[in-house]
């Protein structure tokens, strides 16, 4: 049989972002706010002769996921379900990390901490043009806002009880915006000048950003003026091709547009679920 542990990390939509380059992985992430949701990435690791990784249905590339195992030295079946779609600006990539470095933790008693995993989860993002805020964020749950780059630059964590709605139209290549001087400069100029106390407050400041950072894929103008007319807070989830709103009333809003996904905002960071040692 062997050892065997089920781990989950949640995912996490950005409001706004802004990428800071520091001198290392860890001095170097975004600032900004986001929102870590219920939804995520599930983790079922057990200790195997080699790597074979599943993803899903079994049609996505597990290069991901197999950077983990390699960087740890360690051989597993993995098998990972994710919760929303990938590249839609959910954060997925960062929950695939901690999960699986959370679960590898457990199978192989490696005795790191929950810091260390996020240092690690975060490196990959980084090295990988996958993310750059999000791990920071997904390590715990809320409503996040980030002051400084990296996984300690968690400022606040908030927890409204709201019910959100999320529609995707298709992914955005995380990679290629992020390491876009000309797009990461309008994205800097676009970032809010106040940090928000609410959810109300990130709202205003992320369909603030959204209009002024140059990244708003033309086909959500619509989804979002439709929701402005009926009084529902929406932005763009960054960075992916999809909305996100607040409120019951944001469903038959975005039901017009796509199949909205309800959502809420996440109590913690990651979990393991199951845990097998015999
Ligand atoms: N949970 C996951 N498990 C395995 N691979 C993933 C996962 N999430 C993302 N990836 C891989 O990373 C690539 C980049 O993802 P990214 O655009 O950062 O996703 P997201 O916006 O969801 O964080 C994807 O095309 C996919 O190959
Ligand atoms: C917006 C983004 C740079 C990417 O987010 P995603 O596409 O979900 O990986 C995020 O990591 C952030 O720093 O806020």
């Amino acid at each position: 049989m062997g050892r065997s542990c089920v781990t989950f990390a949640p995912g996490h939509i950005s409001g706004y972002f802004k990428r800071i380059d520091g001198d290392s992985v860890q001095t170097t992430g975004s600032l900004g706010a986001g929102i870590v949701i219920d939804k995520g990435v599930t983790v079922r690791m057990q200790e195997a002769d080699k790597i074979n990784i599943k993803i899903g249905d079994g049609t996505a590339d597990d290069w991901l996921i197999r950077e983990v195992l390699t960087s740890l030295g360690v051989k597993a079946d993995v098998r990972v379900t994710v919760g929303m779609p990938m590249g839609a600006g959910f954060g997925m990539s960062a929950a695939g990390l901690l999960a699986a470095y959370h679960a590898a933790n457990c199978v192989f008693s490696l005795g790191l901490s929950a810091e260390e995993i996020s240092k690690k989860a975060h490196a990959v993002e980084v090295a990988f043009g996958t993310g750059l805020g999000d791990a920071a964020a997904a390590s715990g749950g809320g409503l996040v806002v980030r002051t400084r780059p990296g996984i300690a630059g968690v400022k606040l964590r908030l927890y409204p009880k709201d019910e959100l709605w999320a529609v995707t139209f298709g992914s955005i290549s995380t990679h290629d915006v992020i390491t876009s001087e000309e797009k990461m400069h309008q994205v800097a100029a676009a970032f809010p000048g106040k940090e928000p106390a609410t959810l109300a407050e990130f709202m205003e400041n992320s369909a603030s950003f959204t209009e002024k950072s140059g990244l708003l894929p033309p086909n959500l103008l619509p989804v979002l003026a439709a929701c402005k007319e009926a009084g529902v807070p929406a932005s763009m989830t960054m960075l992916g091709n999809g909305v996100f709103a607040v409120g019951s009333a944001a469903e038959k809003i975005l039901q017009k547009f796509g199949e909205p996904v309800r959502l809420h905002v996440s109590s913690s960071g990651p979990v393991i679920l199951e845990e097998n040692h015999v």
